[in-house]
């Protein structure tokens, strides 16, 4: 479990991370999502200890970073894949990992396989990695020491569709198995399918948290019926507005039972009920707006 309680950091009067706090839970994938710019990184630098808060805590199983005696043992962390020594080749910083957390010598080829980088590309030098090869190299770096927590900004980037199917599998597997998982991102679907929780940032606070199904929830109903207009018209006596949507069903604020209720009075037929998802895209856009360069109207 990783909490974070009040993360301010401030750079001469401009305030990057603002007064954050949440909890990534263990067995649970985090995503933390924000636009460019929004924080992300820098509070992710402040869990870990390379950048000091101005104010606030951030504990990994009730404890600081800076204080675990051998933190790749306990915290697998990947936030610049692009960061490893260019001259090393991926096989030597595997070994420089595992001899540093006195690992047995065998897990630098298993951790070779789990990330799928042959023996030939492991003797490559990283500097002629791609940036995906890369990103595997750094969540095999991550994962060496079998960690209960990983801490992963823009784990996908880079990385080919399988290899971001490849990722939210051992993601996926890794929570399910009592894992802690908090990964950063701006690529909302992949956040949609692989997060159980959502912490939404802008312009360095929080603006929305809360598990994927409770913040996607609950967007108002969508009706359809071969007698939209009948309905319609019942709906808007009792004062609930509805709009068509181009597909052909009919879209209100009201929730799913009263527009049933009203249904049945009107003796309208339905042929679908249910409840509007938010769509992750719509509702980031929304809730990030003054922080979005391109502004919030899609
Ligand atoms: N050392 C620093 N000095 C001054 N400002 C900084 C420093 N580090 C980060 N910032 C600023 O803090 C803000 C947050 O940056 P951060 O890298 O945390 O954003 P991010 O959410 O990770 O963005 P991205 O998705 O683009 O990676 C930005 O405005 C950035 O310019």
């Amino acid at each position: 479990m990783i909490t974070v309680e009040g993360v301010t950091k401030s750079y001469k009067g401009f305030t990057a991370v603002d007064d954050v706090s949440f909890v990534a839970r263990s067995g649970r994938v985090t995503g933390f999502l924000g636009p460019n710019g929004a924080g992300k990184s820098t509070t992710m630098r402040i869990m870990v200890g390379l950048t000091r808060a101005t104010a606030g805590t951030v504990t990994m199983g009730g404890r600081n970073y800076v204080d675990l005696p051998n933190p790749g043992l306990e915290v697998g962390v990947l936030l610049d894949a692009s960061a490893q020594h260019a001259g090393r080749t991926g096989r030597e910083i595997l070994t420089v990992a595992q001899l540093y957390m006195g690992l047995p010598r065998s897990r630098v080829d298993e951790m070779l396989e789990v990330v799928s980088l042959t023996p030939t590309e492991a003797s490559r030098r990283v500097g002629n990695y791609s940036l995906g090869m890369r990103q595997r190299l750094g969540i095999a770096a991550a994962l060496i020491g079998d960690p209960e927590v990983l801490i992963l900004d823009e784990p996908a980037n880079g990385l080919d569709p399988a290899g971001i199917r490849w990722m939210r599998d051992l993601l996926r597997g890794y929570a399910d198995r009592g894992g802690t998982v908090l990964l950063s991102s701006h690529l909302l679907h992949e956040i949609e399918v692989i997060a159980d929780d959502i912490v939404m940032i802008g312009n360095g606070r929080i603006v929305s948290q809360g598990s994927k199904s409770e913040l996607l929830h609950g967007a108002g109903t969508v009706v359809r019926s071969a007698d939209l207009g009948l309905l319609q018209s019942a709906l808007s006596e009792i004062g609930i507005a509805t709009t068509r949507a181009g597909d052909g069903s009919l879209h209100t604020d009201a929730d799913t039972s009263l527009v049933g209720k009203v249904a049945l009075e009107a003796g309208v037929a339905l042929t679908e009920l249910r409840t509007e998802d938010a769509g992750l895209e719509d509702m980031f856009l929304e809730l990030t707006a003054t922080s979005q360069r391109e502004g919030a109207t899609p």
